[in-house]
């Protein structure tokens, strides 16, 4: 389902959450959504969801207007920490909501989900714990089928395990069931491997929109006597830089090209790669 967002803005008050965001996801894939606290995800997705209306721009999901339409959010689900509509009732009757809701709702998955969290059915969801909350979240997310999906951080609250059941669930059912899921977390190096694009944003506006692969190809760490380090960054966009001793190691942001990497093996030095969370830290201003 395809997502176009456009010259987006969204103020609470003084505040710019969004500023003119543009940006297009043509769908059917994973979307990592990353950026640093306060940077505008949650804002972002609850403006896709339809649970907030934009100040100005323009959001479309599959080629529809959102805010307002109810036909063009039937096939929206944002889950949040809490999980989405699991705030009323015990957990069957989150799912019973969710299945009024949701027309391509799976309950015999949903079934399937509860057993794997080991989730009481009969339990009311607010005396639940908060990681059994968030696996309510990770339930009616999945078991909705949405053809937009966005988490927006719902499984933080998980232990590790159960993390790990989601992330293994996730990709088995988006196999299955093709859709566009979009997925923010601050378990970069976590979830990374499930993206298939990334939308890292800064201050309301997209920083980087690649695709995994060509994010992570352009970032290269570059170690060996810090002269030669020195002389083969120069001109190039250097991240980070590490020195301990005679050794330096840099981080570079940018194509090398089959001549570069040569001169690198020719002046020893040793090229690398650097994982997306530390790409991360360094395109969006470091660790400070
Ligand atoms: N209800 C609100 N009222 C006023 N300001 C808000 C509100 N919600 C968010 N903001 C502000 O909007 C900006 C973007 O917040 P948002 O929650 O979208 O960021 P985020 O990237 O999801 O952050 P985090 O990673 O911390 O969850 C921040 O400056 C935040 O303080």
């Amino acid at each position: 389902m395809r997502v176009e967002v456009e010259d987006l803005v969204l103020r609470y008050g003084d505040v710019t959450a969004l500023d003119g965001m543009s940006f297009s996801l043509e769908g059917g894939k994973i979307y990592g959504l990353l950026g640093r606290n306060g940077s505008g995800k949650t804002s972002l997705m609850s403006v896709l969801a339809a649970f907030r209306k934009q100040t100005a721009g323009r959001v479309s999901v599959g080629g529809r207007p959102v805010f307002e339409n109810g036909e063009a959010v039937r096939d929206i689900a944002l889950i949040r920490d809490t999980g989405e509509a699991v705030t009323i009732g015990t957990a069957e009757d989150a799912l019973y909501f969710a299945e009024w809701l949701r027309p391509s709702w799976d309950s015999e998955y949903a079934e399937s989900l509860m057993e794997l969290f080991k989730l009481p059915r009969k339990k009311n969801v607010k005396e639940m714990s908060k990681g059994q909350r968030s696996a309510m979240g990770v339930v009616v997310g999945l078991a909705s089928r949405a053809p937009l999906t966005m988490f927006d951080e719902s499984y933080l609250g998980m232990d590790a395990p159960s993390r790990q059941a989601f992330y293994d669930a996730l990709l088995a059912d988006y196999i299955a069931h093709p859709r566009t899921i979009i997925l923010s977390t601050h378990l970069i190096e976590e979830v990374s491997g499930l993206f298939e694009e990334v939308v890292i944003i800064h201050e309301g506006k997209v920083l980087v929109h690649e695709e995994s692969e060509a994010l992570l190809s352009r970032g290269v760490s570059v170690t060996g006597q810090a002269a030669h380090v020195d002389t083969f960054t120069a001109g190039l966009r250097v991240l980070g830089e590490r020195q301990l001793g005679p050794t330096k190691s840099a981080m570079v942001y940018g194509e090398l090209d089959a001549a570069r990497r040569r001169k690198a093996v020719e002046a020893g030095l040793e090229l690398g790669p650097i994982n997306m969370q530390d790409l991360f830290i360094h395109l969006t201003g470091g660790s400070s």
